[in-house]
């Protein structure tokens, strides 16, 4: 069956038909953005859901989304959903990170010559027949100095712009690089720095913790007198109440805000304050930028439901479309090794430690890694999956540790996932053979050479003569027959394992008796 999306916000059409060309059927249904309580109702039915900020993916959505596998925002902010929650149910939340950024730094500077200028009131009172010529007076750009808070990417094509119309660029960005900052050409500060010196001020950080009313009552007071303000990045990064007060006293001499606390902002303490600028959340709104985040989202969503690409998600580690097909064996095998070492695991895990060595050590290991740890949890979790898994060792704070190795071994890639619990350290190893298949290659220190089936029995006993006779005896009394049937030792009359592929569940009574046999330290019955 076709994997089945749902448009539930204004996107631009192309996104419709990059879909059906990708052999996906697709609803779009705007409307449903603005009707939660329609949106749940149809939710279920959807493996894909494409966004841009109306729709609220709240954590009862995501509940109800039972099919729901990645969530597409055509856009960068992400606010509009929960991404804990749908971390915690396996599905993928991706963003359009750079498919509207010029379009909104370009907002940001319309923002700027409209406060410089009074263009919005200026037009208002010529159009209403005043030529007030005296009234608007401006200021000039050139050599005033812009401060950014947040130079990530809107911040940076912003600098760019503003360093084309000879202004002076400061920046405050933690995560802003020194070396970053010289090849923009920005000079870093502190934040009270910018507050001192900047003549223009423009915000571009997502809203967090630590921005919410980053300009705040205290901050403005800060600022030169005959600041201005711009906020084209999320409502909340400046406190509206104070910012109020400072447009009244003229301590501010103009906001620029297109994003509100409240949105749709039908009220605000900002509209009518003296030389306020608003916009109704319009800066991605060019239909270039619509074009490219429309088109963005429908190929990644499309990606990941037909071939298990993973591009720009929040909570997932990236798998490239190039590198999807040659991963998926050894995602396979991270995810078949860790079912084999958790269905074993019976005590708490403490650490999971994962070896890569040979050219699997080049691969996408964080994405191996996110397999082999679902296979290990999904024994005790079921609905895990790779996103959702390393969300969950943390939280269960099982230690993850992973380990590169470069040189080859007797086998051209090898993996080995080791468990740690309070009682024991056990460790199983694999490959993929040229064929894509993964393989055992060795289990507890122990090699022997073993596919994965559906149903799988392992054995630990002496190494001693007359085991295999009554055992296969036993099996076969038991009308279970045997598929594959595989051998390794530490040494004669050491430990030795069977693992063995049967051709149904080894029903409990059965595994009793294995476990009565002479010689057997242990049976188990596991599943792939
Ligand atoms: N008005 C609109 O229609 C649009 C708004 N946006 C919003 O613009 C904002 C910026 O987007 P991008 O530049 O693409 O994001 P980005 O992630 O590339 O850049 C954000 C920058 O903020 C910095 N930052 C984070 N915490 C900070 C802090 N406490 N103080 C100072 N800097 C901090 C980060 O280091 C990063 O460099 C986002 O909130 C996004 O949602 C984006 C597109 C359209
Ligand atoms: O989709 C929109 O119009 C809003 C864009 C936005 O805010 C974002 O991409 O963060």
């Amino acid at each position: 069956m076709a994997p089945r999306v749902l448009i539930s916000d204004q996107l631009s059409e192309a996104a419709i038909q990059i879909f059906k060309n990708r052999g996906i059927d697709v609803d779009f249904r705007p409307e449903l953005g603005k009707d939660k309580d329609a949106l749940l109702a149809v939710i279920g039915e959807y493996d894909g859901l494409a966004i841009r900020s109306a729709t609220k993916v709240t954590e009862k959505v995501i509940a109800a989304a039972t099919r729901l596998k990645v969530i597409g925002r055509a856009g960068i902010g992400v606010d509009n959903v929960d991404i804990p929650a749908a971390t915690a149910k396996g599905i993928i939340v991706m963003n359009t990170p750079f498919g509207n950024a010029i379009t909104t730094a370009e907002h940001a500077i319309a923002m700027m010559f409209s406060l410089a200028r009074q263009i919005p009131a200026a037009d208002a009172s010529t159009q209403a027949g005043k030529w007030e010529k005296s009234r608007f007076m401006g200021v000039e750009i050139t050599g005033k100095t812009l401060g950014l808070i947040g130079c990530g990417n809107i911040g940076s094509i912003v600098a760019d712009r503003a360093i084309g119309l000879k202004m002076k660029v400061l920046a405050f960005d933690p995560f802003l690089s020194a070396e970053r900052a010289r090849d923009l050409g920005v000079e870093k500060v502190e934040l009270d720095g910018l507050l001192a010196r900047a003549d223009f001020i423009t915000l571009h950080t997502p809203l967090t913790d630590k921005t919410r009313n980053i300009i705040s009552a205290d901050a403005l007071m800060k600022t030169k007198r005959g600041v201005y303000i711009i906020n084209c990045a999320r409502g909340g990064l400046v406190d509206e109440v104070a910012l109020r007060a400072a447009l009244d006293t003229g301590h501010v001499a103009g906001a620029g805000f297109d994003v509100f606390v409240e949105e749709p902002a039908k009220e605000n303490v900002l509209f009518g304050a003296p030389n306020m600028v608003c916009t109704p959340h319009l800066g991605a709104s060019t239909e270039e930028a619509q074009e490219n985040v429309a088109l963005q989202v429908a190929e990644q969503i499309s990606d990941y439901l037909m071939s298990g690409a993973v591009i720009n998600a929040l909570n997932m580690p990236s798998i490239s479309a190039e590198e999807a097909p040659r991963l998926t064996p050894f995602v396979r095998l991270a995810e078949q090794l860790g079912s084999f070492a958790g269905q074993l695991t019976e005590t708490g895990i403490r650490k999971i430690r994962i070896e890569y060595e040979g050219t699997i050590a080049d691969m996408n290991t964080r994405a191996l890694t996110a397999a082999a740890l679902t296979g290990v949890l999904t024994p005790v979790l079921q609905t895990v999956n790779m996103v959702s898994a390393p969300v969950i060792a943390r939280e269960r704070d099982i230690q993850v540790e992973e380990v590169r190795r470069g040189q080859m071994g007797a086998y051209e890639t090898y993996m080995r996932l080791t468990i740690v619990t309070d009682r024991q350290e056990r460790s199983v190893a694999g490959t993929v053979f040229a064929d894509g298949k993964p393989r055992i290659i060795q289990v507890k220190g122990i090699n022997m050479e073993a596919s994965f089936g559906p149903y799988m029995l392992y054995i630990t006993n002496e190494d001693k003569p007359g085991f295999i006779g009554k055992f296969g005896s036993l099996l076969g009394e038991a009308g279970i027959n045997i598929a594959t049937f595989n051998l390794g030792r530490t040494g004669p009359g050491g430990d030795a394992i069977a693992l063995l592929e049967v051709d149904g569940e080894v029903p409990a009574a059965t595994l009793t008796a294995i476990e009565s046999l002479p010689l057997v330290k242990q049976a188990k019955a596991l599943k792939f």
